[in-house]
């Protein structure tokens, strides 16, 4: 497992610096007024706040938010993924809500080409998923057809919490609004967020404890859409979290390393179904 650096601090700021680098190098190839322009060009997002709301009485069961996740800074290398768009459109067909695609390539190993080969190939919304700490960011995963992308509250102060999501909603995209405390999760309710997370993995330590759903869920405003993060390594999670009221389930490990992602997104909906 890899450790927080002492002398740089947690996990969490170890991988954001490496984000703002990658992103300094793409930045000089494509300049932001032209990512901008790219943005603007690019066909409507897909309502993903429609395809994730209800999940709770829905009786197909829990949505599912399929992740393609090749490696993770707590447990390395997950799969060997040959080609994420065949995996997605698993995903697709098992029933998958959203496809959410890790995009930051020092730790998870992802990248934007994955996320390029994933939209070519499915019509389902998706969560570009990376650390956003700048515009940049956003306009770039409009540009690239993303419906969806991460704000983890951890990793923002609130004015970039706020713009972050305004600029968001405005590009006519969704955030999933990614909390781990009863302080972020005030801070996620304060900008009016729409869908909340709460990840099980604190990523400042990368320790998982799946029973932190269900200590966190009641400090959820009524009206956001709500997502229980990491952790799911069997149906009986996916069970868990439902039955303490999640509209969907972010699984990525469980889902990555199973022979049958459909037939595992199929189980875990059905085992929801209270
Ligand atoms: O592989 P898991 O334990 O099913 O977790 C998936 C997802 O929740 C996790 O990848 C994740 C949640 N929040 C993140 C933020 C950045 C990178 C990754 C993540």
């Amino acid at each position: 497992m890899t450790r927080p650096n002492p002398v740089t601090g947690t996990v969490l700021d170890s991988i954001i610096d490496g984000v703002i680098q990658d992103m300094d190098a793409r930045k000089a190839d494509t300049p932001l007024a032209r990512m901008q322009q790219l943005a603007a060009e690019a066909s409507p997002a897909r309502d993903a706040h429609a395809a994730l709301l209800g999940g709770r009485d829905n009786p197909v069961g829990v949505n599912i938010i399929a992740e393609v996740k090749r490696s993770s800074p707590s447990a390395g290398p997950l799969a060997q993924i040959d080609s994420p768009a065949e995996l997605a459109a698993q995903y697709e067909a098992g029933g998958a809500a959203v496809i959410s695609v890790l995009t930051e390539q020092r730790r998870f190993n992802g990248s934007l080409q994955d996320f390029d080969a994933v939209r070519a190939r499915v019509d389902i919304p998706l969560l570009r998923k990376d650390f956003t700490v700048d515009e940049y960011q956003i306009y770039e995963a409009r540009a690239h057809d993303a419906d969806l992308v991460l704000l983890i509250v951890a990793a923002l102060d609130d004015a970039q919490l706020r713009d972050y999501l305004a600029l968001t909603h405005e590009l006519g995209m969704n955030a999933l609004v990614e909390t781990h405390t009863v302080e972020e999760i005030e801070r996620a309710a304060a900008v009016d967020s729409k869908i909340v997370g709460i990840n099980v993995r604190n990523l400042k330590t990368l320790e998982v404890d799946t029973s932190h759903y269900g200590t966190l869920a009641d400090q959820l405003p009524d009206n956001v859409v709500r997502v229980a993060e990491s952790g799911v390594k069997a149906a009986s999670d996916v069970a868990m979290y439902a039955s303490q009221g999640a509209d969907a389930v972010l699984v990525g490990e469980a889902l990555v390393k199973h022979g049958e992602p459909k037939q595992a997104i199929v189980d875990f909906r059905q085992a929801s179904r209270s």
